[in-house]
């Protein structure tokens, strides 16, 4: 018997997503959730798509990622698709940090693992957490193959001109300070998906991607390699998102530091925690937001005015970087769902030849669909991500023999 079967986990700060698929047809034989990890009130949502069974949850605390994984790999078990079984041929992780040095899914061996770990202090959210996963993986089924898939991967094309600061070059190389970019996985997949919706090759287009979810980043792609992206040294640069503050004057930290008497500590939790939609208006979900608009909420309305704002900065400076642009697309939890968000980033956009059609953006779907007018000059579009098939296909690509 072949194996045909890849494990997908997504390790987040505080959460576990998981798929396990079939690559025969990229068919889904479940998937997950874990949330809240650390917290008394943890979280785990298991869905056997298989066997069509219900959904099956539990609560209660889960310490950490190494209990989460484990909890994972019960629940797989319960639906006779536990770990053990013969026809997993990988595991795949996503791992947030790559720097520059990877450009592609790598199996994973002790070298990996330590420049996995030299990165920390880059993404000290993610890597710890993706760590953790790829050793607790190792260690459930240490003769199978564990691959990563890094975010930064496909943003590793940039030119210098979009990844390097206008800082002193020596000091920055000292110490690897560049744009590094993330998401990349998502950006790669929904850049291709929108030109296969417009009947084109990813070489024959310029895509504008907007991956708005609870983290959020933009990327020009200019004929399928991405050339400018809104993240940076750090997931915290650029669009406002759901806790993080995307762009400020760097001097806003030493403000706070000099005269706010706050520490490095505590204005990194500040911006990566308390900032973006939560810190304007004390929520993140732009579910929320729009219902409290919707009541006349004031500080709902700013923070929804300033993400608004910000994603259009982008979306004109990237039209600006790509010179033409074939297409727009919105992905991720916002992007996806979130029509006032997509009729609200392209009001007032008519004369780049942007707009959208309110009938379409009103449509909900879990196809990739057009939402610009016919006969529009660039297209605007919704594409699901799928970050989890993504990571899925690159793994077994690298693996099966
Ligand atoms: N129906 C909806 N309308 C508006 N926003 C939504 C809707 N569904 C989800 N979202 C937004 O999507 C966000 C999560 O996006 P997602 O891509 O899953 O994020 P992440 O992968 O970073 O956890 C939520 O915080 C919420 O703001
Ligand atoms: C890199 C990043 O921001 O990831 P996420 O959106 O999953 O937090
Ligand atoms: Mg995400």
């Amino acid at each position: 018997m072949t194996a045909t079967r890849v494990l997908v986990l997504n390790s987040g700060s505080s959460s576990v997503k998981y798929q396990l698929l079939d690559m025969r047809d990229s068919s889904r034989l479940a998937n997950g959730l874990v949330e809240r990890i650390g917290e008394q009130s943890s979280r785990l949502k298991h869905t056997p798509l298989a066997t069509g069974g219900e959904s099956r949850e539990r609560t209660g605390p889960i310490a950490d990622h190494d209990a989460a994984l484990k909890a994972v790999a019960e629940e797989l078990a319960k639906d006779g698709l536990g770990l053990d079984s013969p026809e997993l041929a990988a595991i795949g992780h996503r791992v947030v940090h790559g720097g520059k040095h990877f450009t592609q899914p790598t199996v994973i061996d002790g070298a990996v693992l330590a420049e996995i770990e030299r990165l920390i202090p880059v993404a000290p959210l993610h890597n710890p957490a993706n760590l953790t996963g790829i050793r607790t993986a190792t260690a459930l089924r240490p003769d199978l193959p564990q691959v990563a898939v890094f975010d930064t991967a496909f943003h590793t094309t940039m030119p210098e001109a979009a990844a390097r600061y206008a800082i002193d070059v020596e000091t920055a190389d000292a110490h690897r300070v560049r744009r590094y970019g993330f998401h990349g996985t998502s950006h790669a997949y929904v850049s291709r998906a929108t030109a296969k919706l417009l009947g084109k090759a990813p070489e024959e287009v310029n895509v504008i991607v907007l991956h708005l979810g609870n983290g959020a980043s933009a990327s020009a792609v200019e004929k399928g390699r991405c050339v400018d992206t809104s993240m940076g040294l750090t997931p915290l640069e650029g669009l406002v998102m759901g806790t993080r503050s995307g762009d400020t004057d760097p001097a806003v930290i030493f403000h706070l530091a000099r005269v706010g008497e706050m520490s490095i500590d505590e204005i990194d939790t500040l911006l990566n925690k308390k900032s973006g939609l939560v810190g304007l208006c004390g929520d993140n979900d732009m579910r929320e937001i729009r219902r409290r608009i919707d009541e006349g909420d004031e500080r709902a309305k700013l923070a929804f005015d300033i993400y608004i704002h910000r994603l259009k900065k982008y979306i004109g400076a990237y039209y600006a970087v790509l010179g033409h642009v074939d297409a727009v697309a919105f992905t991720a939890g916002v992007g996806e769902n979130a029509a006032p968000v997509r009729e609200a980033a392209m009001a007032g956009l008519g004369s780049l030849g942007l707009a959208v059609d309110d009938g379409l953006n009103a449509v909900r779907g879990d196809e990739p669909r057009l939402i610009s007018p016919a006969g529009a000059r660039v297209a605007v579009a919704v594409v699901p991500t799928d970050e989890e098939l993504e990571i899925a296909t690159q793994t077994y690509a690298l693996v099966k023999r």
